[in-house]
């Protein structure tokens, strides 16, 4: 059984976060909103919350991709170039598996996104292993949290 979709954290309940949502029929990701009003300085990163979590399949990941017109108008892009959301990131003990972007501004003035703009998009994605792989930690938290 195909098992993925999105949830509000609980942090955010309150929040009027919408889910991520594919805008046409065949569009690839899930557009997915800037929780909180941000100010970006021309060279800054900011981690951005989007008060969402994404549950799938443990063979998939989430990979976050930034808007085209939010990279090629806006000039902002994410500072880790792709997001990967592992499926074991979801309901973890550390942050409950919110998904944060770290958004860059390239550009030479200040760009304000803000609540509820739909700054990233998520695409579900199925990723192999290597025949002698015996991978068996067990993941607690999240950007950089297994060193
Ligand atoms: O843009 C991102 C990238 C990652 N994550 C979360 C989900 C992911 O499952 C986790 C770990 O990401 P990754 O493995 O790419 O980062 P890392 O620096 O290797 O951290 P870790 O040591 O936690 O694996 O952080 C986000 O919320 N946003």
């Amino acid at each position: 059984m195909d098992i993925r979709g999105f949830e509000v954290v609980s942090s955010f309940e309150d929040a009027q976060i919408n889910l991520p949502q594919r805008t046409t029929a065949e569009s690839a990701g899930y557009d997915i909103e800037c929780a909180e009003t941000v100010t970006i300085n021309p060279g800054e990163v900011k981690i951005v919350p989007t008060g969402i979590k994404a549950f799938m399949a443990y063979n998939e990941f989430l990979a976050i991709h930034i808007r085209s017109s939010i990279g090629i108008k806006r000039h902002i892009m994410l500072a880790n170039c792709t997001g990967i959301i592992d499926s074991d990131y979801y309901n973890n003990e550390d942050n409950e598996g919110h998904i944060l972007l770290g958004l860059y501004n390239l550009g030479t003035e200040a760009v304000t996104l803000e609540k509820g703009e739909r700054v990233a998009q998520g695409i579900f994605t199925k990723y192999l292993v290597a025949n002698d792989d015996e991978a068996n930690g067990i993941r607690r938290g999240g950007i950089g949290s297994t060193n």
